[in-house]
């Protein structure tokens, strides 16, 4: 389909001083466009990594990564990503900072764009907020706003809700499933958080340690909305839980 995203033979380097670190190591993944894929590993291993050459922030070493046949060494609006911190500009409103790199469109249509997405985020009132005004998963929902506001392609997810509380991070993943069900767009979340992984994603991808290749992938094949208590939803919590902690490959139901 137009926006599917072709991964293949990935692998990225970094340099530091004269040594050469392999940070990700031939990763082949097809993700199709509309499509929820949560990534989960150790820390280190080259998550945000692979965030960022999707996005076109870092280059890679070797191996093609393409979207709609097009290779994705440049960043563009078609991409947006979404950072653990929010990543505001702080001398700028929640209005201005939505509308903020939002070219091309006559005032008009650019103000009624913001207001859209404002709403589509429930922050309609705090328009004229500053970011120090705003709590942590109010200033969150304006970064989703911001990416939001490009109708991206794709959007990618850096452990998006790692600074919240956890009854704000359960609100808040249920805001983004809402945002992606009415508009389809292609999401890629990085988190530490298993259940998180498999209350949102269509699939789990587990990496290796660094340098990662992919251990295995999960299909959650559970309906929306999903019962994060349900028996299938844990066993299959333990199930990646035993990718990561267990080489002996205890029954699953050891962790449940
Ligand atoms: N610009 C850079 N220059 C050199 N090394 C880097 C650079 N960016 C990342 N690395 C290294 O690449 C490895 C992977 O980093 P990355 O941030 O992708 O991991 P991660 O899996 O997202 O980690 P975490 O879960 O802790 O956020 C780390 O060893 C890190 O030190």
């Amino acid at each position: 389909m137009g926006f599917d995203l072709h991964i293949n033979a990935l692998s990225k380097s970094f340099w530091v001083g004269s040594e050469s670190i392999p940070v990700l190591d031939n990763i082949t993944l097809d993700i199709k466009e509309g499509e929820f894929v949560s990534i989960v590993g150790h820390s280190g291993c080259g998550k945000s990594t692979l965030l960022k050459i999707i996005a076109g922030l870092v280059e890679y070493s070797a191996g093609t990564v393409l979207c709609g046949g097009q290779d994705l060494r440049e960043s563009d609006v078609h991409r947006g990503m979404i950072f653990q911190d929010h990543r505001l500009l702080p001398w700028l409103t929640v209005a201005e900072n939505i509308g903020f790199g939002l070219y091309g469109l006559a005032e008009q249509e650019k103000q009624g764009r913001i207001r859209e997405h404002i709403e589509l985020v429930g922050l309609k009132g705090f328009e004229k907020a500053y970011p120090h005004q705003l709590s942590g998963g109010m200033a969150q929902r304006t970064a989703i706003a911001r990416a939001f506001v490009h109708k991206p392609d794709i959007l990618l997810l850096d452990e998006p809700f790692g600074a919240l509380d956890a009854l704000t991070r359960i609100q808040m993943q249920d805001e983004v499933l809402k945002i992606w069900e009415q508009q389809k767009t292609t999401m890629i979340l990085v988190t530490h958080d298993i259940d998180e992984a498999i209350y949102l994603g269509d699939r789990v991808v587990i990496n290796t340690n660094r340098p990662a290749s992919i251990k295995k992938i999960f299909t959650v094949d559970l309906a929306r909305p999903r019962e994060r208590t349900g028996h299938y939803f844990s066993l299959l919590k333990a199930q990646i839980m035993q990718e990561f902690f267990d080489s002996k490959k205890r029954d699953p139901e050891y962790y449940l």
